[in-house]
């Protein structure tokens, strides 16, 4: 961050304000904003961001930004949002904002004609443009695809989802009514799985995956939906300002008078199911008995019986159930139970139900008849797109994304969970293959570092210790309790980083949360409360014994065909008496491998759909819980990657088959490689922006994009264009022969340089080794010479002497000779 240049500081409700620092601290700055002179606060360092130099500027891919961060990704979409620009690319993710309201033409048969065939970042972000890559993958690389679009509650998925689905069926279709159904299966699903919410008017309430398949030819042949976790609550109650499923007031409104009459409808308001909440309160042993007993619901000690003013709808409920009323009434009030011990052990006994239990047993009922309705529901709209085989397909998944709430069930429990998974998918596809990609292309990109999410996962899902299996366990017990099964999650994962007690929360509301009512977890996007009150009863998919056995023998053949094909009905009979489970956690966990598996094995696109405000209108931007969904769907995380990657690739061969259609024999006879290469010189690309591995070649955001463009511009560009690739190969050609000639010379000078040196080391070498061998008898020689010289002085004293000077001389003469023998004889 340069001095004085605008910074992004934290915003309570714009998520980040422009400001100038103006202070430095240990581990904050002291920002004063640009709205506000002269006033100043205190932001964390790690909070504030650089920004760019023109604010209002705004691009389709946020990686083509100069600062790559949360701040300059959140402006970059608010700006774009303000111009009506919905969908933004981070790389090849793409956000979609929902406009509330019909942008026009932005989804018209001319614009989806336009993105046909069209490589990502040649035209605007669109959600069709994912369509199309991931067509286009399927077909280049005869491999399934994915596309994950998530997101909140009202975001904008399953808008979006159905977008890719039209654009596909529309653009690759065989123009049969097979392209229709599948889109037209939409509303029928909406029917039966959406509802009105808070949070949106039309929210699915199930999760589902649609994979549209194609033959070998890569045109649409069928389809199949598979789908996740129905909301059953709602099917008997209803928050404030909530809705029953559409299905119910669709009917009623809408149904012709015959059917009217068969089901016995009327308005909205006479259904229970449809009308109104629920009114039991929901207090502790210990708070219950400060509740004045005017104020609860009524309460029949030991039984109950169905008041005189339902017995009609018993009436209808047994008749469009195939039912017998008495059976019906009987079975909705007591309980089977077989005796075990004592007595005549095996006997039938039939045990009243309090208020509390028949209500509940009546919800279930209705539930179960429900769920397993959907469920044929969807069997039914797969078998209106069958195909015989299919060489690949497309598969579009919509499910919530991560929720907190204030208050938080095993409903968000179970979403959150599976975002987890996503976002481990997603942690796997976009940050660990692409750096260890750059580390097996050899591009010497730094490592980017990443919170890896499995701990979290294994808290949930992990055999036996695992909060599934703890809960699983607990609805084993003859006694099953909420209470119990929490404090079994806690003590057996006492030190574990990703749980801890409510009272630990940031959240005053949470922390009067008892440890046995609830639990932190902290999840990759932030720390979630779960309330645990109805855990093992939401756990639990099975209906009381009495009632089972008595659904699986209706008179209907369609409701004993929905409970036959359910998974516990074959041993209901068997089963009486004792406690019935079938586990919805498990199942959903299976389920979830089984996608996960699934997906694992596609390739995969990404859509992350964003809510921009809470009041559900157009034109409001709330940036602060915008950067939240940012950062809860991993985006922020995926900025630092790209800061310092290159997020687009390309083998050498694709890019040599995409492109030499465009180009010459002549250049097409090059090897991909040196195609690639002469490409990339001759159009004389930065060096900064791409890089080139060892298969294929990597672009700097954006990068790609622009090379596209100039290799697909008019004729005239590209005869221009292959001119120059002409002139770069004659340049390089001519280069490498003056390098060659020069590499010769070079050869050849050090070939003369090194005899040279060889002999000069021999010299060297011999010299050294002569004068170690001969040193001693040259020292004795110089000793012995010395001796010589020391004769003549001899000679001179003994021409002195007056007597025995010829003695001397002769004695003289003698050592002169020795000397003379020894200096021979060194020699
Ligand atoms: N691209 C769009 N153009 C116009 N309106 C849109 C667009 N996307 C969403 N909407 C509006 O927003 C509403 C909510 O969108 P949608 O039902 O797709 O949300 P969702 O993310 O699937 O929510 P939920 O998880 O509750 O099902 C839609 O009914 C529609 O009115």
């Amino acid at each position: 961050m340069e001095d004085g240049k605008p910074v992004w500081a934290p915003h309570p409700a714009d998520g980040f304000q422009l400001g100038t620092i103006v202070d430095i601290g240990a581990d904050s700055l002291t920002i004063e904003p640009l709205k506000q002179k002269g006033k100043t606060f205190l932001a964390p360092i790690n909070q504030v961001f650089p920004a760019e130099d023109d604010p209002n500027k705004h691009v389709e891919d946020n990686c083509s930004l100069m600062y790559l961060n949360e701040a300059t990704l959140l402006n970059n979409v608010r700006v774009r949002y303000s111009k009506d620009k919905i969908y933004t690319f981070v790389a090849n993710i793409l956000i979609a904002v929902n406009p509330y309201y019909d942008i026009p033409k932005l989804y018209s048969p001319e614009t989806i004609k336009q993105y046909r065939g069209r490589s990502l970042g040649t035209l605007p972000p669109h959600v069709y443009a994912i369509a199309d890559k991931a067509y286009r993958d399927m077909k280049v690389l005869k491999m399934s695809q994915s596309i994950i679009v998530s997101g909140e509650s009202g975001a904008g998925k399953t808008e979006n989802t159905k977008f890719v689905l039209r654009y596909l069926t529309t653009s690759y279709g065989t123009g049969q009514d097979i392209d229709e159904r599948i889109v037209e299966a939409n509303p029928l699903l909406e029917a039966f799985g959406n509802a009105k919410t808070v949070r949106n008017n039309n929210s699915s309430r199930f999760g589902k995956f649609v994979e549209i398949h194609f033959n070998e030819k890569n045109a649409v042949v069928g389809g199949f939906v598979s789908h996740y976790l129905l909301e059953k609550s709602r099917i008997c109650r209803q928050g404030p300002e909530e809705r029953n499923y559409h299905i119910f007031y669709r009917l009623c409104a809408g149904a012709p008078e015959d059917i009217r009459q068969k089901f016995h409808l009327s308005s909205p308001d006479t259904f229970r199911y449809l009308n109104r909440g629920c009114t039991r309160f929901f207090a502790t042993k210990d708070t219950d008995k400060n509740i004045m007993q005017n104020r609860k619901s009524p309460e029949v000690e030991g039984g109950c019986a169905i008041k005189n003013q339902s017995s009609q709808t018993l009436e209808h409920c047994a008749e469009l159930l195939g039912l017998d009323q008495e059976d019906l009434r009987v079975s909705l009030t007591t309980r089977v139970m077989l005796t075990t011990a004592g007595g005549a052990k095996g006997t039938v006994i039939k045990v009243p139900l309090k208020v509390e239990q028949a209500n509940n047993a009546r919800d279930a009922l209705a539930k179960a008849v429900y769920s397993r309705l959907f469920d044929h529901v969807v069997t039914r709209v797969n078998q209106c797109f069958p195909f015989d085989s299919s060489a690949n397909f497309i598969g579009v998944l919509d499910i919530a994304g991560f929720e907190y709430f204030e208050h938080n069930s095993f409903e968000q429990f179970c979403i959150n969970y599976c975002n987890e998974k996503l976002q481990q998918f997603f942690n796997e596809r976009i940050l660990k293959e692409e750096q260890e990609l750059y580390q097996r292309e050899g591009l010497g990109v730094n490592e980017v570092h990443y919170v890896d999410n499995q701990d979290c996962i294994d808290l949930v899902e992990a055999k036996l210790v695992g909060i599934l299996d703890i809960l699983d366990e607990e609805n084993r017990l003859p006694q099953p309790s909420d209470q119990h099964f929490t404090d079994t999650v806690h003590n057996k994962h006492k030190d574990h980083f990703r749980l801890t007690v409510p009272r630990k929360s940031k959240l005053a509301v949470h922390r009067n949360v008892r440890d046995d009512e609830g639990f932190i977890i902290r999840h990759f996007a932030g720390a979630v409360c779960y309330e645990t009150t109805k855990f093992v009863e939401k756990n639990n998919d099975a209906l009381h014994m009495s009632l089972a056995c008595l659904v699986s023998e209706s008179k209907d053949r369609f409701i004993r065909e929905l409970f036959e094909n359910s998974n516990n009905s074959k041993d209901v009979k068997q089963k009486a008496g004792k406690l019935s489970f079938i586990s919805v956690g498990n199942k959903f966990k299976t389920q979830l491998n089984i996608l996960l598996e699934k997906l694992r094995s596609t390739g995969s696109s990404f859509i992350r759909c964003i809510k921009p405000n809470l009041k559900m209108v157009s034109h409001q931007f709330e940036g602060a819980q915008i950067l939240s969904q940012l950062q809860c769907s991993g985006m922020v995380s995926v900025l630092d990657l790209m800061q310092g990657g290159f997020p687009s690739r390309a083998p050498f061969h694709e890019l040599y088959n995409m492109y030499q259609s465009y180009m010459p024999p002549k250049l097409t006879r090059l090897d991909p490689r040196l195609f690639c290469k002469a490409l990339f010189k001759a159009l004389g690309l930065n060096e900064n922006d791409y890089k080139f591995g060892l298969t294929r070649v990597f672009f700097r955001p954006g990068k790609f994009a622009e090379f596209d463009q100039i290799m697909k511009s008019d004729p005239d560009h590209l005869a221009e264009l292959v001119k120059k690739v002409n002139k770069w190969l004659i340049h390089s050609r001519w280069k490498k022969v003056q390098w060659c000639a020069l590499s010769v010379i070079k050869l050849k000078n050090k070939i003369l340089y090194r005899a040279g040196a060889c002999i000069k080391m021999q010299k060297t070498v011999r010299m050294w080794l002569c004068r170690k061998k001969h040193k001693p008898r040259i020292d004795g020689l110089v000793k012995v010479r010395h001796l010589q010289k020391r004769m003549d002085r001899f000679n001179e004293v003994v021409a002195g002497l007056k007597e025995g000077k010829k003695e001397m001389s002769k004695q003289v003469q003698e050592l002169e000779a020795a000397i003379n023998a020894l200096i021979a004889k060194i020699k």
